[in-house]
């Protein structure tokens, strides 16, 4: 939490003002924040200075690993982020690539999960990746990226965290996550528990001990229209200590993730919050 708290407050305290073209909103930004995640110690960095909806959090993760391309199947499992940039995004809802209502492209997950290779056929990263972990292989390449430039035009944002790294070390899996773009007070408070959740799960479905994972940001903003919020209600109040994620040891399997798993499988415990804050969204 501490980690969190001093990002905000280097933003507040020696962020540049960045016009923003996409949305009309300028940020306040500065570049490059290094946030570590320890996963051994099921220290779970979920904000307490506010509320924070995990479970949300977990639904888009679980998206993502499914392949989700539609704001409608993030919906169905508890999760709305994805109904604006599906729906309210002129330049995405202009695009004829747009297939109707709740449509998102080929995002996140469509190319974690199917990748489309120059002779037509579909790569699975996520797969690969889990195979070899299994088998207790790292090839100093159990990549999964969801960056992928020639399709840009095919969904409706490109991907903020876009790429995750695997690595074992003897029996311990950690994880080193990449993320191109941070909306820090609304986006990070998802993409924390998303990191933390992703190796906690992958270490426990390959069969290994989850180590550390490291949370790598290059542009870290605030939008102008949350900076009050941050500055005179957030970053004024004391956090609390970390609360613990508790997984349900049934899951064993990619398959079960793809199948049966749900929200309900996630609980936290020690959870201290302050009250929630409603930041704006920018579209
Ligand atoms: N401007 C912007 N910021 C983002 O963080 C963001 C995007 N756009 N577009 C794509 C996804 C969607 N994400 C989102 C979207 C909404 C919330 C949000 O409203 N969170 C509320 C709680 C939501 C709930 O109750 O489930 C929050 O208070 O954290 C969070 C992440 C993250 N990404
Ligand atoms: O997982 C996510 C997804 C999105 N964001 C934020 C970062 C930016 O504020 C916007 C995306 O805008 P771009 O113009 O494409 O950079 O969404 C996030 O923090 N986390």
């Amino acid at each position: 939490m501490k980690q969190y708290l001093d990002l905000c407050r280097r933003i507040v305290d020696t962020g540049t003002w960045v016009e923003n073209e996409r949305t009309g909103i300028r940020c306040l930004t500065v570049i490059n924040a290094d946030l570590e995640y320890n996963v051994a110690a099921n220290e779970f960095p979920l904000i307490t200075t506010r509320k924070s909806f995990f479970k949300a959090a977990i639904a888009e993760l679980l998206g993502y690993l499914r392949g989700y391309d539609s704001a409608a199947q993030f919906r169905d499992i508890g999760c709305n982020t994805w109904n604006a940039n599906a729906n309210e995004n002129q330049a995405w809802l202009n695009n004829p690539n747009r297939r109707g209502e709740d449509d998102m492209g080929r995002v996140y997950g469509v190319q974690g999960r199917s990748w489309q290779k120059p002779d037509g056929t579909h790569l699975d990263q996520l797969k690969k990746v889990v195979d070899n972990l299994s088998r207790g292989v790292d090839d100093r390449g159990e990549i999964i990226t969801f960056y992928n430039p020639g399709e840009f035009e095919l969904g409706c944002l490109r991907p903020c965290m876009h790429t995750h790294t695997f690595s074992l070390l003897g029996d311990t899996l950690h994880l080193t996550s990449y993320q191109r773009s941070c909306d820090v007070p609304l986006g990070l408070n998802f993409n924390q528990i998303q990191v933390f959740t992703l190796l906690a799960l992958v270490a426990q479905i390959t069969g290994h001990k989850p180590g550390m994972a490291y949370h790598k940001i290059v542009n870290a903003h605030i939008y102008e229209n949350q900076l009050e919020l941050m500055r005179d209600v957030q970053l004024k109040r004391e956090p609390f200590p970390s609360p613990q994620l508790h997984i349900n040891p049934k899951i064993k399997s990619l398959e079960d993730l793809e199948t049966w798993v749900s929200t309900d499988d996630f609980e936290i415990s020690g959870y201290q919050h302050h009250e929630a804050i409603r930041y704006p969204f920018a579209v």
